[in-house]
């Protein structure tokens, strides 16, 4: 943010808004007001015409500062939101208000400077004053042959993600299982800079607790017992590239703090290490939970979230973009013509309209191994018939049809999941009432195509 560009601060603690004027001003950027209320606010709006609003989320004003944000959204005045720890409805509340970013109180100055940073290319992409560099030949669709889909909600997110690739941004890509975020998360990687370097994943949820911390950042020898030799953790190994951390809701608190740390201070220390290393990488983090509601049950931290949030895309589950199965389908029947060496595959119309009718909780890794399983079973050309499971009331074990071990599988982890409240891992979780290690119960599902998260 170039130093002409003016800025407003709105903010009813005083050392806080002094802080930031201090900061701001230090940084070479103009402050072009501070107010208190709303309405100060909406005053200082019309006669300066601020470039960009800091904005308190817990305005104490007659006006929140939520409020004042759709206000700003609606003019398109560009803001950024300043707040300390707050609950779901604010959260979700704020970030249907679309900022450019979170400041989480108490923050530093790079916070603040790295937050600025990030939300002008954003804007400036979004506003084409600003063309975001192609790292790639893209595909028709602009990102991934491999990405299909034409639904208002997919284009969006293949919109957004063109937008984000290039730069050095964290993104979030949020959404149930199976829509799609590994995929997406390799598009970005390959649409930037960095497509030749590592691209590394971690399951966040697939290690205990005393296993992630060394395999995000390494251990030296003798760090603990068994530490028969030094190990380099996955951040080291992503160096210059991009790490994926799949499943970040489900990040242990103690985990979050560092991971918090190596954002923000660009180096990591291998456990047992006596000198931090730094490390250049950029983070995407998916996730199939409400963060929001995380953040308020204190289970994520607010600060980390914030710092994640700064550029979520969200993934549609199939059952909002009925749409698109039919071209999902088709791509589907084309892959496995190639693999399972079947030229000619068709499908009926009447097949395609129970596809359609169908909700798809595994959305499309479900619809892929659908499809798959139709294939195996039909010996002509053309499928016509397709084998759903059975939704609603289903049979228990006794009285209706007999079921495959894996329907029966299926049925036994969906009831131990609507018992745990969608939670796999920790306590309460499903994998704890199925007396199983989270990461076999995770294998399971998505080897089921089932969803877990919030429901
Ligand atoms: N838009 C798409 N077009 C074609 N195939 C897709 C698309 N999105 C996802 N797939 C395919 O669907 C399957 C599931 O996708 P992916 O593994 O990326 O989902 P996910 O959201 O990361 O799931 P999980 O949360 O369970 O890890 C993969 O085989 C992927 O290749």
């Amino acid at each position: 943010m170039s130093g002409k560009e003016k800025i407003l601060i709105v903010e009813d603690e005083f050392i806080v808004a002094n802080d930031l004027r201090i900061m701001l001003a230090k940084g070479g950027y103009s402050v072009c007001g501070i107010a208190a209320s709303a309405e100060q606010a909406r005053a200082l709006i019309a006669q300066k015409q601020p470039d960009w609003v800091l904005l308190d989320i817990m305005l104490k004003t007659a006006t929140t500062g939520i409020e004042l944000a759709r206000e700003l959204l609606h003019a398109r005045i560009p803001f950024l939101y300043i707040s300390a720890n707050t609950n779901q409805r604010t959260l979700e509340a704020a970030r249907a208000t679309q900022p450019y970013g979170f400041l989480v109180k108490p923050f530093r100055e790079r916070d603040l400077f790295v937050m600025l940073d990030i939300a002008r290319y954003r804007y400036g992409v979004e506003t084409g004053m600003i063309r975001p560099e192609v790292f790639e030949e893209p595909a028709a669709n602009g990102i991934d042959p491999d990405i299909v889909g034409e639904s208002t909600p997919i284009e969006d997110a293949i919109r957004k993600v063109r937008v984000v690739a290039p730069t050095a941004t964290s993104v979030l890509l949020l959404g149930e299982s199976g829509t799609g975020k590994e995929r997406f998360a390799h598009a970005v990687h390959r649409l930037s800079a960095r497509r030749n370097k590592p691209f590394v994943t971690v399951n966040c949820a697939a290690l205990p607790v005393s296993l992630l911390e060394s395999e995000l950042f390494g251990h030296e020898r003798g760090a603990f017992t068994g530490a028969n030799q030094r190990r380099i953790g996955k951040f080291e190994l992503a160096h210059g590239g991009t790490l994926f951390l799949d499943e970040i809701g489900e990040l242990p608190l103690e985990a979050q703090v560092k991971l918090l740390r190596v954002l923000q201070e660009k180096e990591i220390e291998r456990l047992g290490g006596d000198r931090p290393i730094s490390v250049d990488v950029r983070v995407i983090a998916a996730t199939n939970r409400n963060l929001e509601q995380e953040v308020a049950e204190q289970r994520f931290r607010l600060d980390l979230y914030y710092r994640l949030n700064v550029f979520p895309v969200e993934l549609p589950p199939l059952r909002e973009r009925k749409e698109d199965i039919g071209i999902l389908a088709n791509y589907f029947l084309r892959k496995f013509e190639t693999s399972l060496g079947r030229k000619g595959l068709k499908m009926s119309s009447g097949a395609l309209r129970l596809l359609e009718q169908y909700d798809w909780p595994g959305n499309i890794r479900e619809l892929e191994h659908m499809i798959e399983r139709q294939i195996l079973l039909t010996p002509g050309d053309e499928i016509t018939e397709i084998a759903l499971p059975a939704t609603g009331n289903q049979p228990d074990t006794v009285g209706g049809p007999l079921l495959t071990l894996e329907e029966m599988e299926r049925m036994h982890i969906m009831k131990a999941l609507k018992t745990s409240n969608g939670r796999v891992s920790g306590k309460g979780g499903a994998a704890e009432l199925l007396d199983i290690p989270a990461q076999t119960l995770y294998s399971k599902m998505k080897k089921l195509g089932i969803r877990s998260g919030y429901q």
